[in-house]
């Protein structure tokens, strides 16, 4: 393992049962803490972006956000939030989607999109990958191309890069870390 992601890894906490019994979260707030680690990862995933020619970068609600704008600074390029329903003010598309239990709905204005544009999606987990499909099917139903999805961590074990896969259309899924 490179020594980034060796850092990286060592400022991911593991919080056992939480938000339920048997579920280990993966907090990420150790490696926001420390400047190093968040520089690093802030300047990886932007070179990812760039690398993949993203001119865009979409971040998701909330984690998403932490992660996806410095991203977008560092890159250059402008960043656009998606957010959970009923947080948007302006004119918004929808998309709901499954969840291992139950069901939720995320919005984006689609004005700050147009076809000239290639999203790279950022968060911090990839988990079923169920928000990352409905990211994806909001950024083609606005207009705009996919550079790809890019995760600081992916929890292979829960099957979310074959549930996107159909979704990415060849674009690129990267993750930082298998955990
Ligand atoms: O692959 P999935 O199964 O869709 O899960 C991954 C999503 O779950 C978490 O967000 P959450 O909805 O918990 O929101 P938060 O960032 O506001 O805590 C995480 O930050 C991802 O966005
Ligand atoms: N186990 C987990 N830890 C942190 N974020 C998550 N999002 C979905 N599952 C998660």
């Amino acid at each position: 393992m490179t020594d980034i992601k060796e850092l990286l890894l060592s400022r991911i906490r593991d919080v056992a049962d939480y938000p339920a019994p048997g579920v280990v979260f993966k907090d990420i707030t150790p490696l926001l803490a420390d400047p190093a680690a968040f520089t690093a990862l802030t300047d990886t995933l932007a070179e990812l972006a760039l690398e993949h020619g993203a001119t865009k970068i979409v971040g998701l609600e909330a984690r998403g956000f932490i992660l996806g704008a410095p991203v977008a600074v560092r890159a250059g390029v402008g960043f656009i939030p998606v957010r959970k329903a009923g947080k948007l003010p302006g004119a918004t598309l929808s998309q709901a989607y499954d969840l291992e239990y139950g069901s939720a709905e995320i919005e984006v204005h689609a004005e700050d999109l147009s076809a000239a544009d290639r999203v790279m999606v950022i968060d911090d987990v990839l988990a079923t990958g169920g928000t990352a499909e409905a990211s994806l099917r909001l950024i083609r139903r606005a207009g705009a191309q996919v550079a790809g999805v890019c995760v600081l961590m992916e929890l292979g074990f829960l099957g979310g890069r074959a549930r996107l896969e159909p979704a990415l259309e060849g674009a690129p899924l990267e993750a930082l870390l298998q955990v």
